[in-house]
C-alpha cells in the first residue's frame, strides 16, 4: 500500500474526518494558531486576503524550503533534549512543518519526540516549560474538568483521541508529575505521524493528583500541583469525572490511557473497558507488540506457541500485560487456560511468584504458582528460574538496567537453540540488555528485540537487525482502526489482529532479520495494521461506521502534513 493521501483537505485543518469545529482565526491569529500557521509559506494573495500584509518578510517560500530550513536548524542543536525542546517549539508554531520534518525523518525523529529523549524532555519539563500544550486537569479543582473540555470550542463529532496519564509510571522512569504531559503529547505525535491522526482532532491530558517525587516538590520552578499523590477514593472520582466528562461531550473518541502506576492501570482498564471505546497502552498495546515478536520467533524456530516457555522479568503493568496476550495465544493454539498460564513464570522483586509470596498484588495472583511447584533447593531469583526452567522467551519490564546478565543470557542458551530475548524497559538507561551484548553471548543465536531504537549489531559476518518491540509499533494502526470503524470498544480480537499484521509486516527471510517491521515504513505498516483492525471490529460486531471500501476509508482518513 503506498502512502494515504486525503481526499479533501479545505484548509489543513482538513475536511471530512479532518474538520473540526473550532472557528478560523484571521489576521494575526493565522500566524498564532499552529493549526492554521504557514509562515513565509503564505502566498501574497493569502497574505492579502487574511490582512497578513507587513507581517512576514517579503520572500514566499515552499513548504520544501522552509523543511529545509527547520531541518537544519534542527541538526544544529548541540544534543538530543536540545532537539525535543526546538522540535515541540515547532510544534508549538506550525504543525504541518513540525509533522512534515516528523514525517519525512520518521527513522531520526522518533527518539527525539518519543522514545528515549521523550524520558529527558520530561524530567526537564518545568525548567524548559516555553508554552502549554494540552489539557491540565487537577484532582484540586474537579469542577474545572468539564470547562477546560469546553474551553476547546471542539464539537461532539471534532474529536477522534484523547491520550491521558496521570504520570505515576512514566516509562521506567517513575514519577515525574507534570512533566508526564510530554509524554501524551508525544504518543499523539507518533500517532499523527505514524497513522495520520488529525492534530487538531487528539487531545493531550495530564491528570495531575500529585506527585510523589520530593525533588519535584522541593523546585521552585516546578509547574504541577505541589503536594503528594492524592489516591483512594478522591483519586477515583476525579478520574470518573475525567471520563464522564470525556465521553459524554466526545462521544466517538478513543481513550488511551498511558504511564499509570500498576496500582490504578489495570483496576482503571477493568472498570471502563467494557463501557467506552478505550485501551490502556502499556498493558494492551505493549502485550500486542510483543505477541508480535513471539508469533515471528515461532516462524523463525519452528517452536510452536504452545510449547513456548515464558519468563517475564518484572511483573507490573507492562509484564502482566504480555503474560495475559501470549497466555490467549496458547490458548489459541490449544492450551487450556490453566496449562497455559503454567507456561509463564513472572518473577518480581521477590523473586518467582508463587502463592506465598508476600506482597503479591491482585492482578499478579493468575500467575503466582503453587508453592510446591518450585523445588525448595532452587533460588528463585532470575537466574535460578532461568537455570530452572529454560525459557525459550525472556522478556524484560522491571526497570532494571543490566538485570540479563551474561550468566543469564548464557544459561538460557544453553538449553534452547534460539532464544527470544526481549528487553523492554525505556528508556535506554533501564533496558535489561543490550542487543548487541545478548547477540555476542549468545554467539548469534538469540532473536532479541527492545524497546529503543538501536543500529545493526554486525556479528561474525551476519547484520542482525534489532527489531523495536515498542508499543509505538502497534497503537497508532489499533488506533486508526478504531476512529474509521467507529468501534464502540477496543476488543481483545481487534489487539490480536493488530499483533498479526504487525508480525505479518517482518520480512524474515535474510538471516539477522529483525522480528518486527522497521519503523521507516510505519506510515504504510500503520495503515495495514489500522485495516486488519476495522476487519476484526466488523466481523466482532463493535464496527458502527458504515464500511464500503476499508481501504480507501482508511487512506482518506489519514491527515498529511500539507498547507491546504
Ligand atoms: N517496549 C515497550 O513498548 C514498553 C516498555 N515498557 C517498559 O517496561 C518497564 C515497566 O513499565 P511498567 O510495567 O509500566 O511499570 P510497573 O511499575 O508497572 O512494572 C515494573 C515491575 O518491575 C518490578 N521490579 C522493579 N524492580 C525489580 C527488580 N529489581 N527485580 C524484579 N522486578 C522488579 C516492579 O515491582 C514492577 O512489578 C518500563 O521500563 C517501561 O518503559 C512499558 C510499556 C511499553
Ligand atoms: C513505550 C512505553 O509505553 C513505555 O515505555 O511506557
Ligand atoms: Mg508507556
Amino acid at each position: 500500500m503506498t502512502p494515504p493521501r486525503n481526499r479533501a483537505q479545505d484548509d489543513h485543518r482538513g475536511r471530512g474526518k479532518g474538520h473540526t469545529g473550532r472557528a478560523k482565526p484571521g489576521g494575526r491569529a493565522l500566524l498564532t494558531d499552529p493549526l492554521t500557521d504557514k509562515g513565509v509559506a503564505f502566498t501574497q494573495e493569502e497574505r492579502e486576503r487574511h490582512g497578513l500584509v507587513g507581517m512576514l518578510p517579503p520572500a514566499v517560500l515552499s513548504p520544501e524550503l522552509q523543511a529545509r530550513r527547520a531541518w537544519e536548524q534542527l541538526r544544529a542543536q548541540p544534543d538530543d533534549l536540545a532537539k525535543n525542546v526546538y522540535l515541540e517549539q515547532l510544534h508549538d508554531r506550525n504543525e504541518v512543518l513540525y509533522f512534515r520534518l516528523l514525517t519525512d525523518h520518521l527513522t531520526e525523529l522518533l527518539p527525539i519526540v518519543y522514545d528515549p529523549t521523550v524520558g529527558e524532555a520530561i524530567k526537564r519539563y518545568s525548567h524548559e516549560y516555553r508554552r502549554p500544550r494540552g489539557v491540565y486537569l487537577s484532582v484540586d479543582r474537579p469542577q474545572d474538568i468539564r470547562p477546560a473540555f469546553q474551553a476547546l470550542g471542539l464539537g461532539p463529532d471534532d474529536v477522534d483521541l484523547v491520550v491521558a496519564t496521570d504520570a505515576e509510571q512514566l516509562l521506567g522512569i517513575g514519577d515525574w508529575g507534570v512533566g508526564g504531559m510530554q509524554i501524551s503529547v508525544g504518543k499523539l505525535a507518533v500517532y499523527t505521524a505514524a497513522a495520520g491522526i488529525h492534530p487538531g482532532r487528539s487531545v493531550p491530558v495530564m491528570l495531575d493528583v500529585g506527585t510523589g517525587n520530593q525533588a519535584l516538590l522541593n523546585d521552585p520552578l516546578y509547574v504541577g500541583n505541589r503536594h503528594n499523590r492524592v489516591r483512594g477514593e478522591a483519586y477515583d472520582a476525579f478520574v470518573a469525572a475525567f471520563v464522564e466528562a470525556v465521553t459524554e461531550l466526545f462521544p466517538r473518541a478513543l481513550l488511551h490511557w498511558e504511564d499509570f502506576g500498576p496500582g490504578n492501570s489495570r483496576r482503571i482498564l477493568e472498570r471502563y473497558g467494557e463501557r467506552i471505546l478505550t485501551f490502556n497502552d502499556d498493558m494492551q498495546g505493549t502485550g500486542a507488540i510483543t505477541l508480535a515478536c513471539v508469533m515471528n520467533a515461532v516462524r523463525v524456530t519452528g517452536t510452536p506457541m504452545r510449547d513456548q516457555r515464558v519468563v517475564v522479568f518484572g511483573a507490573g503493568t507492562a509484564g502482566v500485560g504480555i503474560a495475559d496476550q501470549l497466555r490467549d495465544a496458547m490458548v489459541r493454539d490449544g492450551l487450556d487456560r490453566e496449562e497455559a498460564t503454567r507456561r509463564i513464570w513472572c518473577v518480581d522483586r521477590q523473586g518467582l511468584l508463587r502463592q506465598s509470596t508476600e506482597h503479591l498484588r491482585d492482578y499478579q495472583q493468575p500467575y503466582a504458582r503453587p508453592d510446591d511447584d518450585w523445588p525448595d533447593d532452587r533460588p528463585a531469583d532470575l537466574p535460578g528460574v532461568v537455570d530452572h526452567v529454560h525459557p525459550t522467551v525472556l522478556v524484560g519490564t522491571s526497570t532494571q538496567h543490566g538485570a540479563f546478565t551474561e550468566d543469564v543470557v548464557r544459561s538460557m542458551a544453553r538449553d534452547v537453540d534460539r532464544p527470544v530475548v526481549l528487553p523492554l524497559s525505556n528508556p535506554t538507561e533501564k533496558i535489561e540488555a543490550m542487543p548487541a551484548d545478548v547477540l555476542r553471548w549468545t554467539g548469534g543465536k538469540a532473536l532479541v528485540a527492545v524497546g529503543i531504537p538501536v543500529a545493526p549489531v554486525e556479528l561474525d559476518g551476519t547484520t542482525y537487525v534489532i527489531g523495536q518491540a515498542n508499543n509505538a509499533l502497534l497503537y497508532p494502526g489499533l488506533g486508526l482502526g478504531a476512529v474509521v470503524a467507529g468501534a464502540e470498544r477496543i476488543t481483545d480480537g481487534m489487539l490480536q489482529a493488530a499483533a498479526e499484521a504487525v508480525a505479518g509486516l517482518a520480512d524474515l527471510s535474510e538471516p539477522g532479520a529483525a522480528l518486527l517491521p522497521e519503523v521507516e515504513n510505519l506510515r504504510t505498516s500503520s495503515a495495514v495494521v489500522a485495516a486488519a483492525v476495522v476487519r476484526r471490529a466488523a466481523e466482532e460486531g463493535v464496527a458502527r461506521a458504515r464500511l464500503d471500501d476499508v481501504i480507501q476509508q482508511i487512506q482518506d482518513a489519514m491527515w498529511q502534513p500539507e498547507y491546504g
